[in-house]
Parts: structure tokens; sequence; C-alpha cells
């Protein structure tokens, strides 16, 4: 039967019993017996001499024989001798008898090509491997790759399993199936180096088309670059999910200062003298010009920054808000400039800065004076060059943002102390706007007071729609130290309070215990005292008609007197007066 079959074959057959006797040789090996002489019954192992082995044949081809299999690469038989490559395979008949089944396969049918050259000089890993996954073959990127001494290529790779990190008898059990059946197969795995490291490669199994045996070639191709390509890939793919879940942050940081911004827009004023202020606003909002708000705390240089802003051509770009005094000094300038991950303990993300936030927009830097004076630098060096580099970065980053600064603090005098920078100064000031406060615009409290109770009308669900005369006379002659945010305050206050639809007097607690000194001040009648402190009626009463007489500057009788701001008649008020020891 197989005599039949190696009888078709059109190259040198044979087979020889385990005793080296010829049991069958086919067409083509009996011309090539012809050619080497006086036949003899016995074959000569020394036929099978691979030349590039400088080991004995006759006992490596036992030794082989023994182990059911010889390849050898390079045998020349034959005048002229000619190349091939023999297989030897161990075969048992049915009767327990071994023999030896040897096809020659000339070289030249083989293209004339030295395969174990040609697969040298490639950059893959290649190996030859049965279907069982025994390596019978390996080219020198093997040794090289994994690290083995190219001058001992006994290798301790003997299966793939040996180098294959990943290797599961189940998973090479399908990848059997598929090469039984003809189809190459690819994997991603790793292979693990004689140092114990490990190189993720591509492989990819062929079927060999000129096995007889059913070997296959395994191709691996060393991926560690790729890897750390698509690594580094992946790292800049996270950070920008980061960043951009940074900017919907922000956005929607700056959205609410915008909504923010969009309450406080009205500005309500009538005075004369702060209609010089509402000019320079509307002078100034079109250009690019850096602006410095000055004015004591309260006096809406925040409203007005936000005017500015709301009239420039930037008013759909982000206003964004810094509060030099609200933020320890230290967070400053991450907070301006942001900051890049690594660059401090703790810094685990990225984090862009307000400048970079505020791009195309404005950037409002309330309490300036606040500033450290390293930031100070820093922020010269911005508005000056327009650049800036954030904490641990290493290429900066260039910004359209215009600045405004406001500041309660006179910077005059906190540059004669060494605390403010001339020079940003006068980069800052190049169009100052001076808030002037609420004392110096007495026409502005009417129209402020009303503005203040409509709002909160609305939001405290009151229908407060009369004020008592008192009220006013009573606001008109107070200093607020506090400005338009304590007229706000005060309003909210005695809104809670009161009661129907007319704001009184009795509603109104002036905060007279804080700020600058007014001739009020200090007065305990208007402060609720402690439970142990409570006065008589005869005493609370004392102090706090001297309270409103200081107010009104000891003006009893008339408009803005103290017996309209109480509520009394003004000779009703001189009677208690006398009967309270008042003068
Ligand atoms: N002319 C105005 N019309 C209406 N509301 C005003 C006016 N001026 C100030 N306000 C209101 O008064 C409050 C204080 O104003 P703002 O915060 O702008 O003052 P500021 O000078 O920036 O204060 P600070 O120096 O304390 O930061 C805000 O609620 C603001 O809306």
């Amino acid at each position: 039967m197989i005599s039949d079959w190696l009888e078709a074959l059109p190259f040198p057959a044979l087979v020889i019993g385990s005793d080296h006797r010829v049991l069958f040789a086919n067409g083509p090996m009996n011309s090539l017996f012809d050619e080497l002489g006086p036949r003899n019954e016995y074959f000569d192992p020394q036929y099978f001499l691979d030349r590039a082995d400088e080991r004995q044949p006759t006992q490596k081809v036992n030794n082989y024989l023994q182990g059911g299999e010889y390849v050898a690469k390079n045998i020349q038989i034959g005048y002229p001798p000619r190349n091939f490559f023999l297989r030897a395979t161990r075969v048992i008949s049915e009767g327990e008898k071994e023999y030896f089944c040897c096809v020659l396969t000339p070289q030249k049918f083989l293209d004339d090509v030295d395969y174990s050259e040609l697969l040298d000089t490639v950059t893959s890993l290649v190996m030859q491997l049965d279907i069982n996954g025994s390596i019978s073959y390996l080219n020198e990127r093997v040794f090289e790759k994994l690290g083995y001494d190219l001058s001992q290529p006994e290798l301790a790779v003997r299966h793939i399993r040996d180098i294959d990190r990943n290797y599961d008898e189940a998973a090479w059990s399908e990848r059997r199936q598929e090469l039984r059946e003809g189809r190459g197969i690819n994997y991603f795995t790793q292979f693990v180096r004689r140092d114990g490291s490990l190189m993720p490669v591509e492989v990819s199994v062929i079927p060999d088309r000129f096995s007889i045996s059913g070997r296959f070639t395994l191709t691996a191709q060393d991926i560690t670059e790729q890897k750390a390509v698509e690594d580094r890939l992946r790292e800049a793919l996270l950070q920008v999910k980061e960043l951009s879940r940074e900017y919907q942050r922000e956005n929607r940081q700056l959205k609410q200062t915008i909504r923010q911004q969009g309450h406080a827009k009205e500005i309500v004023s009538v005075d004369p003298s702060y209609q010089k202020v509402l000019r320079k606003i509307e002078q100034v909002a079109s250009t690019q010009t850096t602006v410095l708000i000055t004015g004591e705390t309260g006096t809406g240089k925040e409203l007005v920054a936000g005017r500015i802003h709301a009239l420039s051509y930037r008013a759909d770009k982000p206003l964004i808000t810094v509060d030099c005094s609200a933020l320890p000094p230290e967070l400053i300038e991450s907070e301006l400039f942001g900051y890049r991950k690594g660059a401090f303990t703790g810094a685990n993300d990225h984090k862009i800065g307000r400048f970079q936030a505020a791009d195309g927009g404005t950037i409002f830097l309330d309490e300036i004076g606040e500033m450290p004076l390293g930031l100070q630098t820093r922020l010269l060096r911005v508005l000056q060059e327009r650049t800036f580099t954030p904490l641990g970065g290493t290429r900066p980053i260039q910004v359209d943002v215009r600045v405004i600064a406001a500041t309660n603090r006179d910077l005059r005098a906190e540059i004669e102390k060494g605390t403010f920078r001339q020079d940003l100064f006068f980069r800052l000031s190049v169009f100052p706007i001076h808030n002037p406060p609420l004392r110096e615009r007495p026409a502005d409290i009417g129209p402020l007071l009303w503005h203040f109770i409509q709002k909160f009308n609305a939001r405290l669900n009151r229908r407060v729609t009369k004020v008592e005369p008192a009220v006013m006379d009573l606001l008109n002659g107070y200093r607020f130290p506090g400005n338009i945010r304590e007229l706000e305050n005060l309003t909210e206050r005695a809104l809670i309070v009161s009661s129907g639809d007319t704001l009184r007097v009795a509603d109104i607690r002036l905060d007279v215990g804080a700020g600058e000194a007014t001739a009020t001040s200090h007065h305990p009648a208007l402060s609720l005292p402690k439970a142990d402190d409570l006065l008589t009626l005869e005493e609370h009463q004392r102090q706090y008609i001297s309270y409103v007489l200081e107010l009104t500057g000891g003006k009893v009788s008339g408009k803005g007197g103290a017996a309209s701001i109480l509520g009394m008649n003004a000779q009703t008020l001189f009677g208690r007066m006398r009967k309270l020891g008042l003068r």
C-alpha cells in the first residue's frame, strides 16, 4: 500500500527496516542508486549525511531514527551531486514491524533556495513546529531576540510552551484544529526571553506547503515598539478625555459665572457723580485696554467689570473671575495658570488655569492688591507677552484675554510699602475707573433701595410696595461703610422681618459696628443685646433716641429730623428727651 503511494511520488523515496535493510525503493530512488554504483542490500547512512552537520552520520541518523524522525536539509547524492532535502519517518506496520519511510525532495523543487539562510536574514522570528507544538527549527532572530547564545544553539526551547508565556493547552488544541483544516492562524502573545523578561509578539502560523509530515511555519513579529506607541496613544487618548471632561467642568463653571453675571448686570444709578463712571465704562468697553477699577468694598466694582465685558465684543466669550483674596497665596498661581499632571504632589490630573479658561474673553482679577509679590512678576510677564506656561508644563500657551483688575486698597501706598510692584501698577492702570462710595452719591440710595426691595420681594415672596418716609430719612443720614452691598443686605434683612406692604423704620437694622467710624458707630442700641445684658425700656429708649439724634446731627424737627425718623410729633419727642435726661 505504502509502496504504491511511494511509487507514485516524482521524488526519490525508499523504505528501510530498523536494521537499515532496504525494503523498497521507488523508480526515482532506483535511478539514484544506479548512479551510486553497486547496490548494497543495506542502506548506507553515509548518504544521509547533512553537509551542515559535523557529527558522525551513522550515529546521528541512528539516534534520529530511534527518535522516530529524521530531517536533513542539505544532502548531496548522485553524479553530479544534487542537493536534497530528506525526511525520514518511522512507520509501524500492522504486524508491529518497524521501518522507515525516507523521501528526498530535490532542493531544485524548493526553488534552489536555502531557506535556513534566507530565514536567518528576515527580521521576524521564524520557527517550524509540528501539530503538537514541538519545535524543529528556529531562525537566528529567535536566538537574538530571546537572548540565547548563537554559538550554542542547543536551545532549551523544544516546544512552543517553553517560550510562549500565555501557552494554554485548550487554546492550542483549537489552533491545531484550524491548522489541520489548512487554515492559517494569527494571535498576540508574549514570548519569554532567557532572562525572564517578556516580549510582546504578533504570531501567525501557516501550514507549510512543502511539509510531508504536517509541519507548520510560525512567524512572530516583535511588537514592543508598536505596543509602546499604542500605550502612548492610549495614554494620550486618556489625557484628551480627561481634558475634555475638564473643559466640560470649566464650561459648566463658566456658564454658571455668566448666569451670575447676568443677574448683576443692571447698574442702578441716577446720581450725577456716578454718570462719569457709566460714561467711562462705555468708552473703554469696546477697546482691548486693561482696566483697573478702584473703590471701597461693596461699591459695585465687580458689577462694573461685568458691564465692561458685556458691552465688549468678547461678550459671548467667558468672563472668569478670580478673587485673589479668597484663594490661599500658594494656590493662586495654579488657579491662574493651571498645572500639568505630576507638577507637584497631588497633581494627579491636568488642570487648565483660569487664564486659559478665559481665552477669547475677559479675566477679572478681583482684590489684585492681595496678590503675592512673586506672582505679580509672573502676571506682569503674561500681560506683556500674552503667553504663559502651566506649572510643570514645557510649552507656553498663547491666550487672548482682556484683563480687568479691581482693588479696594490704595495701591500707591502698597507700592510705597513695597508690597505691590510699581511696573505692574502702571501696566494695570492704563484706564482707571474709580467707583465712588455710596455716601458720595446720596441720590442713588432711594433707587437702589427700590431696586433691592423688588429683588427680595421676588426672592422672599413679599409684597412691599411702600416705604415709610422715616426709613429714607434714616438711610440718607447713614454713612454706609459697606456701601451698596450693605444697603442690599439691610434691605434683605428688613424684608424678612417686615410684615404687610410697608417697610418701616423698625424693620431696619443698621450694622453700625462694622466698617469705618461714623457719628453713630458703636451704639449699643442697634445690636440686639445678649439675654444677660437686657436693658430697661427707659434705658433702651434713652439710647435709641440718642442714636437717632446722632444720625441726624442733633436735628429734632423738620425733614430728616429725629422726630420724623422715630414717627413722633416733634413736641412729644422734646418732652420724652427731657424726661430721659437727653439734651
Ligand atoms: N449700581 C448698582 N446697581 C445695582 N446693584 C449694585 C450696584 N452696585 C453694586 N450693586 C450690588 O451690590 C453688591 C456688591 O457689589 P460688588 O460685588 O460689585 O462690589 P465690589 O466693589 O466688587 O465689592 P468688593 O470690593 O467687596 O469685592 C452686588 O450684589 C451688586 O450686585
